[in-house]
């Protein structure tokens, strides 16, 4: 089963550094067999000079013998000239081969991220395997191949000094292989231990990054310092450190003291071995060109050995590493298109239909919503109103199919949103969150990501940034459109939060959408900037459907119906009219705020 795993994950990691960079792996795998059998090379040449250098020595100067231990000399300089040239390409293609390996790792996990459901999000599992899957699958897949080249090149050059040892004697090579089987079954069981440790340190390091991002950026930076949290955050992020630190020291420990023991049995092993040379030698069976090249072998076979070790655990461990990438790249989202899929009318007819639909978070026992029943006319402007936590975005989010209810259906025009492509639906659902993203870029770019299917046209932009009332901002600004917006980059310019939500409105009118959803569109904006956009709601969103939420009831009588949401439920609908006679829940929260503006 490890087996199969392990072969399953290198498999998966040799196909993603191929994918990244085929020219630059076939160098690697050229640099390698070149390499593996460079040292066998340069032991005969090295061989062969002493040998001839004794043969001098023994029958006096004679100018041949000198013409050979120049030939030697040079063959020895040539291959450990060629040996270094390899050395400048492993290092010059590796840093190539990280860079794109990074890259596509990097693809391949935002392409994730963006295909994922939304409710992945909300799991604490999916950010713990992303966070390992972001930490070490940039680096990882080149530790595959370079481990799994370095395991190629060590086998081919300990084979070669394997044969060459059994010259000298056939217990030698068994003796050199005999060493390292304890290290390796120590250092294989040890390795999986480590990573079952490590991974479960994910929860208080994702903690720790959260404590940073709070002290280090600017979102929070108010707060913290009126509130004098900056220390308190920092003592908490260092306690988490402080154990993490600590867990890493003590598994540092264990690594060494193993690799001492792997270390020395291979040691003890080559010590054998000079031994048998030695007496080989006394006994005159070997020259001293043969002892030289004997215990040289000895040495460079322990180093192929430790290498050939280090890298196969580093196979594994690597191996392991990567099964959080690989786990995180298989998650399958739930929604999907059909195989085939209805196509959306472009013009709704009937409108939207939600028949029994309840709702309960995954991960959540809580239903969110209960048994909703409700038409929505093509073309009808609805609000929604309801205490914080009713579920009105819920509601949204399930319109706009960002989840599925847990019950019941929600169809349009008598067709079940499954039936349809999640992204036709989308793409005809314009929507401004509470929590709106404030895009870092121009003001041009923030309004045109509102539908970016069509070009980037200046008349357009402007005319959804009239609608939001947000061209007096864009005009103030010294770039008018151009500006670029925030101050995380240069010559940003900051907005006030209402001018963000003026921006972010104007985003939400760009797309000409069947169904326009505005989830508390003004909360932020000044009281005479609302009236402005409600007065221009219904004339804006002409001959389509649209949905507000809004706290304020005064700014939402002019829609055709208010729906009200209480613990999920809802309670009542109908016009502001019929649900002031009503005297139930809406009115009772209408004349609330109503009592607040008299004086
Ligand atoms: N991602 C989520 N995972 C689990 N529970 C959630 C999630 N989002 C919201 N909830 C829960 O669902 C309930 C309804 O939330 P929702 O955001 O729909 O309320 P709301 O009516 O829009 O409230 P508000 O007026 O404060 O915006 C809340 O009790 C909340 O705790």
């Amino acid at each position: 089963m490890i087996l199969k795993s392990l072969v399953v994950n290198l498999q998966r990691a040799l196909h993603l550094v191929w994918h990244s960079s085929p020219r630059w792996t076939v160098v690697s795998l050229g640099l390698l067999l070149f390499q593996g059998f460079l040292p066998l090379g340069q032991l005969y040449l090295m061989k062969q000079l002493i040998d001839t250098l004794t043969l001098g020595v023994k029958s006096g100067f004679d100018a041949s013998t000198w013409q050979t231990a120049l030939i030697w000399i040079g063959g020895v300089g040539v291959l450990t000239l060629a040996s270094d040239t390899c050395n400048a390409l492993n290092n010059l293609t590796q840093t190539i081969q990280t860079q794109a390996i990074s890259d596509r790792v990097h693809s391949l996990l935002h392409h994730k991220s963006i295909e994922v459901d939304l409710q992945f999000y909300e799991n604490t599992d999916y950010y713990n395997t992303l966070h390992r899957a972001q930490e070490q699958a940039p680096y990882r897949p080149q530790m595959v191949l370079y481990s799994l080249l370095q395991v190629g090149q060590s086998s081919l050059s300990l084979l070669g000094i394997l044969v060459l040892l059994t010259g000298l004697h056939w217990l030698v090579p068994l003796v050199l292989l005999l060493a390292i089987l304890p290290g390796v079954a120590i250092r294989f069981k040890y390795t999986g231990k480590a990573y079952l440790r490590i991974s479960s340190w994910t929860e208080s390091e994702r903690q720790a990054d959260y404590l940073h991002t709070l002290v280090t950026t600017e979102p929070y930076a108010k707060e913290i310092r009126l509130f004098a949290l900056g220390s308190l955050f920092h003592q908490w992020f260092q306690g988490l450190r402080t154990k993490i630190r600590q867990e890493k020291v003590h598994l540092a420990t264990q690594q060494s003291a193993i690799d001492l023991i792997t270390n020395g049995s291979a040691t003890l092993a080559v010590c054998i071995a000079s031994g048998i040379t030695a007496y080989q030698m006394i006994q005159g069976a070997v020259t001293l060109g043969g002892f030289v090249m004997y215990y040289q072998a000895f040495q460079r076979g322990q180093g192929f050995l430790r290498d050939l070790l280090s890298n196969s655990i580093g196979l594994y461990e690597n191996s392991l590493f990567l099964q959080d990438f690989y786990q995180f790249l298989d998650i399958q989202p739930l929604i999907v298109a059909p195989v085939a899929p209805k196509p959306l009318p472009a013009v709704w007819q009937q409108g939207i239909c939600l028949e029994n639909v309840s709702f309960n978070y995954a991960h959540s026992q809580r239903s969110v919503l209960k048994n909703i029943n409700l038409k929505i006319n093509a073309g009808e402007v609805i609000a929604i109103v309801g205490a914080n936590g009713a579920g009105k975005t819920t509601l949204i989010k399930l319109l706009c199919r960002l989840y599925d209810p847990t019950e019941g259906t929600i169809s349009i025009d008598g067709v079940d949103l499954r039936h349809y492509a999640p992204t036709d639906i989308q793409r005809q659902i314009s929507v401004l969150f509470q929590d709106y993203i404030q895009y870092q870029l121009t003001v041009q770019e923030n309004i045109w990501l509102g539908n970016i299917e069509a070009p980037p046209s200046t008349e357009a932009i402007w005319d959804a940034a009239r609608a939001a009332g947000a061209d007096p901002t864009i005009e103030r600004l010294p770039q008018g459109l151009d500006t670029r917006l925030g101050n995380w980059f240069e010559q940003g310019e900051e907005l006030s939060i209402g001018q963000w939500q003026k921006i972010a409105l104007a985003r939400a009118f760009m797309r000409d959408a069947q169904l326009v959803i505005l989830d508390e569109p003004t909360s932020a904006l000044d009281p005479q900037a609302e009236a402005e956009v409600f007065d221009r709601f219904r004339q804006l969103v002409r001959g389509r459907t649209a949905i507000v939420i809004s706290h304020r009831l005064s700014t939402i009588k002019m829609v055709d119906r208010i729906l009200v949401l209480s613990n999920g439920e809802l309670v009542e609908c109908g016009s502001h009219d019929r649900l002031m006679e009503q005297n139930g829940l809406y009115a009772r929260l209408f004349n609330t705020q109503a009592q607040h503006y008299q004086v």
